[in-house]
């Protein structure tokens, strides 16, 4: 696969402050990313670095091939780009707002236009001033993808959305990988990226902390599991088990915690009669919370 991204040790500093230090991450073609990190962390700087927005310290990065600073009008023009801190003029109203945007792009099917807000439930004829926050955030996904582009990088797209309309938003994301685009989406909510992402990456206090698929967090994540036994069972045969830990029995259940292959648990428990398992799905949001905890940064993230 190509990269659609490529960053390489790309550091940036504010004066003495620390914004990213030495991120080296590919993004493939056809691949959705989800960036994620707590407050500060240094998400909005690497988006606002791959934009040319501001400029790095150190390194290098590369968008669909092209050098940000040096062809930046390419990048601006190929790429749907929703900041953090979206603003337009709120004299307009949102079908005036839309129309200029479009109109800066060449001009975009209005049925295009329509068709996103209706789905997001966006009124067009308000003026942007009254909008709430939700709905000005709208404005800003209905700009990102209207053209259709072939990358979509996106601050925190579904901050202040609904949960019905981040349900839209996360199928329009679907629909654009379908369609061999590529997303770039930072959040610090994992539940919704995991919905829709290929890989994740989470940064903390400018480092990338680890990357990888969704489906490989999972199989490192902890899960809590239960047996059931026709009997009550020694707790003691359980907790020294690699990667199990808070071993309880009550009667004849018995529920743990397990971090990696639960095959020693397995073959524990098959020394007994086992009349049920139970195993819950692995919470990515806490192994997320772990990878936080385990630094300096103490940065709480929201639970979605
Ligand atoms: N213009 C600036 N001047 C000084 N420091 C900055 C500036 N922009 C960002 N920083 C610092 O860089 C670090 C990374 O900030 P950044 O905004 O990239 O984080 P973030 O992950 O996007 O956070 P958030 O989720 O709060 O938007 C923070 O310590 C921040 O204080």
């Amino acid at each position: 696969m190509t990269q659609a991204i490529r960053l390489e040790k790309l550091a940036k500093t504010y004066g003495r402050r620390r914004g990213l230090v030495d991120l080296t991450l590919d993004v493939g073609h056809g691949e959705v990313l989800g960036y994620l990190g707590p407050n500060g962390a240094g998400k909005s700087t690497t988006i606002r670095l791959l934009l040319d927005l501001i400029r790095p310290t150190g390194g290098r990065a590369t968008v669909l091939g092209l050098d940000p600073r040096a062809d930046s009008v390419e990048v601006h023009r190929r790429t749907g780009y929703l900041a953090g801190d979206f603003t337009v003029d709120g004299r307009q109203t949102v079908r005036e707002c839309l129309a200029f945007l479009a109109a800066l792009r060449g001009g975009i099917p209005e049925r295009r236009i329509t068709g996103l807000a209706d789905r997001l439930g966006l009124e067009l004829a308000p003026r942007i001033r009254s909008l709430s926050k939700g709905n000005r955030q709208k404005v800003g996904l209905v700009q990102a993808f209207m053209h259709e582009p072939e990358l979509l990088i996106l601050d925190e797209p579904t901050a202040g959305l609904d949960p019905l309309v981040q349900q839209v938003f996360l199928d329009l994301v679907r629909e654009a990988r379908a369609d061999g685009r590529t997303v770039f989406m930072s959040s610090h909510v994992m539940s919704e990226v995991q919905a829709v992402a290929d890989r994740v990456a989470i940064i903390r206090e400018g480092r990338l902390v680890t990357v990888d698929t969704v489906t490989a967090l999972r199989e490192r994540a902890v899960r809590t599991v239960e047996l059931h036994f026709d009997g009550t069972v020694p707790a003691e045969e359980f907790s020294r088990l690699p990667g199990v830990s808070d071993v309880s029995v009550e009667g004849p259940r018995l529920r743990c915690r397990i971090a990696g292959s639960p095959d020693a648990l397995v073959k524990a428990a098959a020394r007994h009669t086992v009349t049920g398992l139970l195993c819950e799905e692995p919470d990515l949001e806490e192994l997320f919370f772990e990878y936080y905890r385990n630094g300096a940064g103490h940065d709480r993230v929201t639970a979605a």
